[in-house]
């Protein structure tokens, strides 16, 4: 079962009434990012290659004017996600309809960070940083352990 958006707002910081929803709580836009080295997964670790944060276009309203491509954006919300519990991330369906992609990883039982994912730009967009980008969800799940990996706390300390 997926939680009630004024659950999910238990789990988030700082949270503003207007980023609560029906079934979650949107989530803001800190940064853009564009990879600039190759990273690589190997059968054992891994590392994520060197990620340049983007200017704003216009500094003055702190907009982003991102061409097609790929990129790395990061959520403002530091986020924990309780035990019992796993989260998903979709994109707000206005950044959808504007030709925009934001894809997600599994958000794991005892996480708390300021995460991230991958926003896929097919139609030049603007994005003012502040803006509602994402909107993350809670289901209900069993687990073994708590999430303990490399990036919990990420951008918290
Ligand atoms: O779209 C997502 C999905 C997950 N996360 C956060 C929450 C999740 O708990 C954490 C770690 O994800 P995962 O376990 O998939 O990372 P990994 O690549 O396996 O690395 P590690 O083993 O170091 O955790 O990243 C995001 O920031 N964005």
């Amino acid at each position: 079962m997926h939680r009630a958006g004024s659950f999910v707002a238990q789990h988030i910081s700082p949270v503003t009434a207007e980023q609560v929803q029906p079934n979650g709580v949107d989530l803001t836009l800190e940064a853009v990012l564009e990879q600039v080295e190759p990273g690589r997964l190997g059968r054992e670790g891994k590392t994520v290659g060197e990620r340049r944060a983007l200017d704003c276009a216009d500094p003055d309203t702190e907009t982003y004017r991102l061409d097609p491509g790929g990129y790395v954006l990061q959520y403002a919300e530091t986020v924990h996600i309780p035990e019992d519990h796993v989260g998903f991330i979709y994109p707000r369906s206005s950044l959808m309809r504007n030709s925009c992609m934001l894809n997600t990883a599994v958000w794991d039982a005892g996480y708390e960070g300021k995460g991230e994912g991958l926003l896929e730009v097919h139609h030049p967009v603007e994005l003012e940083r502040g803006a509602r980008v994402a909107q993350i969800v809670l289901a209900d799940a069993t687990h073994d352990e708590t999430y303990d990996g490399s990036y919990q706390g990420e951008r918290t300390r």
